[in-house]
């Protein structure tokens, strides 16, 4: 992985203009401040020539700085914008927005989105802080790059069920058809290998009417099978011009590959990405749709868990929650249950035996209360479960590790401790991972694929190519490659881990060495590597957004 983006190496014009911006940004002395009260900040676009900036954002690979388009502002302004048909197809004809002529937008005071609209990244700032990193702001234009009877769209859903899927298809489907008017849209099959092994299926209003209250997903998802050749082709020879891509990081990932190879092609294709991820991990946008039913489901077995360790003497109830690599599910619904003595997830490492350990905790605590209620994301301990089960290394068929079960080896590992203290426990382990995500999603995620489904659609017609995603509450259009190079995690340094561990009790289980450890995984993922000759006003807007990347945070 490269440390930083550079030029794409044919720009000469741009390497010239950027060694005369490193003097003026290095020589600079203080600027002042403006008034930050705005959630969306008005630029104009002739106030950010294009820079190097390009080279001080981090995680990015070498092949993916041509695609990256940052500009700046005043006062450590930064646009990490998203691409456009005209970046490559400069007379791409434009057209007024159809939406201008309906009932239902007529009374809307100002229903275009200024162009100039951004929405920053990091909203709790300080009096003398820079402006930091911005994206494009979401919503419909004022002018289009496509006209309605051109559009033929089509939709495919990826990776892992989640709750919301639906209603996402249904309103991307309902919004194209009422707002822009169009009429070919078409259903890809069982995720990416949809575009080149099945029949694309015609969908209508009509059709998917009724499948917001369906859980799953009606389009099918899969796995694996990401041939970007492949799916391109097909795009280019059914004549597709706007790809909505429904998943989560691996699916934006593929969008991002698929965007490369159309802009590579020359095509008019605008590829929009929805976010999808039962386990909140996408980095940027606040929270992903499904998070909210998840965690709503996921009380009722935390319920019945303490239902029965209530109802049994020293009794624990064991709930395992989703959540390879990230524990917000497991993190929330402990928060919102209350019932629940001691949550593990991935982000937090813990330890079984001796003092301190889990099974001191468990001990301590059916001694004071006779009963407990633990709930763990399944991948959290993996490292332990590891060193007494020989590790697989197996993966899924997108390349994800598959994981050793650790609800089931906690159970063990209860049981016995307390077989040989000849201490009588109860212990029922509760597994309803599946269930969680196969549920409809309820009112509030509706609303929300909603808003998110038709700003997919506004961007696209627009020409541009992204994942979109609400930003601190605003809905914005996010470059690919900012949501696929770092993934969401709970950080146990902040203060939502900290209430907790206020709520449940339980020990954090963490040495010094793993606090110092996590304190500096903080600090190096919230400072991107800086290159030797940096424009200092970008580093420092790339360093402040950083430190506001942890979403779900309060
Ligand atoms: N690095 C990648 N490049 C291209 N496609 C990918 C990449 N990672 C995953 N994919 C594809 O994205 C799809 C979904 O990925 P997966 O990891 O299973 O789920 P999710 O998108 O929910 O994370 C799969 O079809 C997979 O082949
Ligand atoms: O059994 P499957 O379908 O592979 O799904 C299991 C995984 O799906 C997840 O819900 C995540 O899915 P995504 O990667 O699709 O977001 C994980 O929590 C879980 O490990
Ligand atoms: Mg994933």
């Amino acid at each position: 992985m490269a440390s930083h983006i550079i030029l794409p190496p044919d720009d000469e014009q741009q390497r010239r203009e950027d060694e005369e911006q490193d003097g003026g940004a290095a020589g600079g002395g203080e600027q002042q401040q403006p008034p930050f009260s705005a959630m969306c900040v008005r630029i104009s676009r002739d106030s950010y020539p294009n820079l190097r900036a390009l080279r001080n954002a981090s995680n990015v690979s070498l092949a993916d700085a041509a695609h990256v388009k940052i500009s700046e502002g005043d006062f450590g302004y930064v646009l990490d914008d998203v691409p456009h048909l005209a970046d490559y197809l400069p007379d791409v004809p434009t057209y007024p927005n159809p939406l201008q002529d309906h009932p239902a937008y007529s009374t809307v005071k100002q229903y275009f989105v200024n162009e100039d609209d951004t929405v920053p990244q990091k909203v709790v700032v300080q009096k003398n802080s820079r402006r930091g990193v911005h994206f494009r702001r979401a919503g419909p234009r004022q002018r289009v790059n496509f006209e309605s009877d051109e559009v033929k769209a089509c939709i495919v859903t990826c990776g892992g069920l989640c709750p919301g899927l639906n209603t996402v298809i249904r309103e991307l489907v309902c919004g194209l058809s009422h707002m822009y008017n169009v009429n070919k849209i078409y259903g890809i099959q069982n995720g990416y290998k949809g575009f080149y092994s099945s029949n694309y299926v015609a969908i209508t209003p009509k059709t998917v009417n009724d499948i917001h209250k369906r859980g799953g997903t009606v389009l099918g998802t899969s796995r694996g099978g990401h041939d970007t050749k492949k799916i391109v082709d097909n795009i280019q020879d059914r004549g597709i011009n706007q790809v909505y891509i429904i998943g989560g990081d691996g699916t934006q990932k593929g969008a991002y590959e698929i965007y490369k190879e159309i802009r590579k092609r020359g095509l008019k294709v605008a590829v929009a990405g929805v976010p999808k991820t039962i386990d909140n991990d996408i980095a940027i946008i606040d929270k992903s749709f499904g998070f909210d039913s998840a965690v709503e489901e996921a009380q009722r077995a935390i319920n019945s868990a303490h239902v029965e360790a209530c109802s049994a003497e020293n009794g624990i109830g064991l709930v395992k929650l989703m959540g390879r690599y990230s524990g917000f599910i497991a993190m929330y619904a402990t928060l919102a249950s209350r019932d629940v003595d001691c949550c593990l997830i991935p982000e937090s490492p813990f330890y079984m035996d001796g003092e301190g350990g889990l099974l001191q905790y468990v001990e301590r605590r059916l001694k004071e209360n006779k009963h407990m209620v633990i709930v763990v994301a399944e991948g959290a301990g993996q490292d332990i479960i590891a060193k007494s089960i020989p590790a697989s290394d197996q993966q899924d068929a997108s390349g994800n590790k598959l994981l050793l079960d650790i609800g089931l080896w906690l159970t063990h590992k209860i049981k016995d401790h307390f077989k040989s203290k000849k201490m009588e426990m109860t212990i029922k382990y509760i597994d309803p991972t599946y269930m969680i995500r196969a549920i409809p999603s309820n009112a509030a995620d509706n609303v929300y694929c909603t808003l998110l489904a038709h700003s997919a659609i506004h961007g696209a017609m627009a020409g541009y190519s992204s994942t979109v995603g609400m930003v601190n509450g605003r809905h914005a259009y996010i470059p690919f490659y900012r949501v696929t190079s770092t993934r969401n995690k709970v950080k146990i340094t902040d203060r939502m881990w900290a209430r907790l561990l206020s709520s449940t009790n339980q020990p954090s289980f963490l040495s010094q060495k793993d606090i110092d450890e996590a304190r500096e995984a903080d600090r190096l993922a919230n400072k991107p590597p800086l290159p030797s000759v940096a424009n200092h006003n970008v580093a420092n807007a790339f360093d402040q957004s950083a430190s506001a990347s942890s979403n779900c945070e309060i």
